[in-house]
């Protein structure tokens, strides 16, 4: 396979007044999906039209395998994307969208139908694209990006418009093209769906990397090492943890509980005689994480805030 690697370095772009990128840089390694969120307006849309030659950008770098795109030789057999999936001519039938893609790309008609096969859309694909719902064209724009079994894969908003069933078979395809050594790098707003599916992410916010980190990594740093604790005994739970160096604060109803391992919190009850029902780590969500990294980089806010 092609060295997938996709290298991002020190982008800068403006458009009139509004600056997009203000020096974006990361790396998507080979072999782990990566995730890339950031609020609206971040940058994401135009670092990835950057990565793929559709900007031009006013300074920087953008390398596929050490190569910008446009000096790729049949560049969907290095990277495939799926960045709009509504941009389909709404008459022509699915499978002759991709054969025309293929025959660009020197690829024959087999290949078509194993990507087709791949997204499930076999049984449709004789089907005029204009016909397609949200989520088959997702699943077309995603057989499109797979054609040229490319070492590196962008999509922008994978999970737009798929079913439950669509949810199920796009984790299971990421971690298998994960597994097979491809730079897999996935832009949404679904935080939970990322959660389950990435092993590292890229956070952006008014046109910068905010935080490049393992999702583990991350959810650790935000958990912050606190401690959930349920008891019928909250006050004599909390004088007990308080005696032995913690901070506790009542929270949703359970003790929080800071600067006490979980260990020492079970052992500490314990040997007090409080009664608990649970004591288990406080682990964050990515969506907690992600809160905590872009507040002060949200480019709109709500009315309600
Ligand atoms: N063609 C353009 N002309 C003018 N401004 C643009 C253009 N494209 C993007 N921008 C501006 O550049 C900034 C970055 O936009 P971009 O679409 O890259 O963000 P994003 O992170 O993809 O946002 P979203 O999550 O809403 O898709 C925004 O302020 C946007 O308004």
């Amino acid at each position: 396979m092609n060295d997938a690697t996709i290298t991002v370095t020190d982008l800068r772009k403006r458009y009139g007044r509004t600056l997009a990128l203000d020096g974006m840089t990361f790396a998507v390694a080979p072999g782990r999906v990566t995730g890339f969120v950031g609020p609206n307006g971040a940058g994401k849309s135009t670092t990835l039209r950057a990565i793929l030659g559709l900007d031009t950008v006013d300074a920087g770098t953008a390398l596929i395998g050490g190569r910008p795109y446009r000096s790729l030789p049949r560049p969907l057999t290095h990277v495939g994307a799926l960045l709009d999936a509504g941009a389909l001519q709404p008459s022509r039938r699915a499978r002759d969208h991709l054969l025309w893609l293929a025959h660009s790309q020197g690829l024959g008609a087999r290949r078509v139908d194993e990507v087709l096969a791949l997204a499930g859309l076999t049984d449709v694909a004789r089907r005029r694209a204009g016909g397609y719902s949200l989520g088959m064209r997702q699943r077309l724009g995603i057989a499109a990006a797979l054609l040229g079994d490319p070492a590196a894969v962008l999509l922008d908003e994978p999970f737009n418009g798929l079913d439950p069933e669509g949810f199920v078979w796009i984790r299971g395809l990421l971690a298998q093209l994960a597994a097979e050594g491809r730079a897999v790098l996935v832009s949404t707003h679904l935080m939970g769906e990322l959660q389950g599916i990435a092993q590292h992410v890229v956070v952006v916010g008014r046109g910068r990397v905010l935080a490049d980190a393992g999702v583990a990594d991350l959810l650790a740093a935000a958990g912050g090492g606190r401690v959930l604790v349920r008891t019928t005994a909250a006050t004599d739970a909390a004088h007990a943890l308080e005696r032995a160096g913690a901070a506790v604060t009542v929270r949703d109803g359970a003790l929080s509980v800071a600067d006490l391992a979980a260990e020492r919190v079970v052992a500490v009850l314990g040997a007090e005689r409080v009664p608990f029902s649970e004591v288990a780590e406080h682990r964050a969500t990515l969506e907690e994480a992600y809160m905590a990294l872009t507040r002060d980089a949200v480019e709109y806010w709500g009315a309600a805030l």
